[in-house]
């Protein structure tokens, strides 16, 4: 589904992660470890871009901030999930009015993260973990084949963490998630790439991943 292969990833000048290589199958589970700053976002965001310029539509994200619009309801920020299937005009009719079919499709996906209900509410009323449900919510309501997730459940305690990955699991086929708890991480991944001073210096079955290994990637 996707390989890059001798790529350089970086900002502008600015190289993160030299030479990389990473390969993406269809039903993988792969999770991304490492200490914070070693280049999971930068990772993730290439493989993001990359699925996208093939012209994939069966991607959904759920970016490290969010990406959501404080201004507008829980609703909304669902809604927008899907907003490039649909008209401009039908869109704004949303906006000002939501429709009842619409306003179920949104209650569903707000059901499976745990909001039941919350539609109405203005997104800046929510807590940090409800914002990032709602992030959810707008990743499951957009629905697809391959999920790509920067700290998703991040701010959820451990064990909702651990119900919202495997509800996650249930509805892509393929993820793609930086993570940093590893508890959770070794619950869902099928392989574990372990990201430390530039280089990808685990990548296999999740299986096969020692603790030490593990270990080793957070070592000062
Ligand atoms: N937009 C940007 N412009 C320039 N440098 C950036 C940018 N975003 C990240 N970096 C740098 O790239 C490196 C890797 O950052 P990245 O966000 O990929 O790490 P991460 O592993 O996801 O970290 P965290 O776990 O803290 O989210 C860091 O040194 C960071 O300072």
């Amino acid at each position: 589904m996707l390989h890059l292969q001798g790529e350089t990833l970086g900002y502008g000048g600015h190289v993160v992660l030299p030479d990389v290589d990473f390969a993406l199958h269809p039903g993988e589970r792969v999770v991304l470890l490492g200490r914070s700053g070693s280049g999971k976002s930068t990772l993730l965001n290439a493989v993001h871009a990359r699925l996208a310029a093939q012209g994939r539509r069966d991607l959904a994200l759920v970016p490290q901030e969010h990406g959501l619009v404080p201004q507008l309801s829980v609703f909304h920020n669902v809604y927008m999930g899907r907003l490039d299937r649909h008209r401009a005009a039908y869109n704004l009719v949303n906006l000002v009015w939501p429709l009842a079919a619409e306003r179920r499709q949104v209650e569903d996906a707000l059901r499976a993260v745990g909001l039941a209900g919350m539609g109405r509410r203005p997104l800046g009323a929510l807590s940090g973990g409800q914002k990032q449900r709602t992030a959810l919510a707008r990743a499951v309501h957009r629905g697809g084949a391959v999920l790509i997730g920067d700290e998703p459940v991040s701010a959820v305690d451990e064990r909702h963490a651990a119900e919202l990955v495997a509800m996650l699991g249930q509805r892509f086929r393929t993820m793609v998630l930086a993570l940093h708890d590893v508890a959770l991480a070794r619950l869902i991944a099928t392989r574990i790439v372990g990201i430390r001073k530039g280089r990808l210096v685990i990548d296999k079955p999740a299986s096969r991943v020692g603790k030490d290994e593990i270990d080793a990637l957070y070592r000062l």
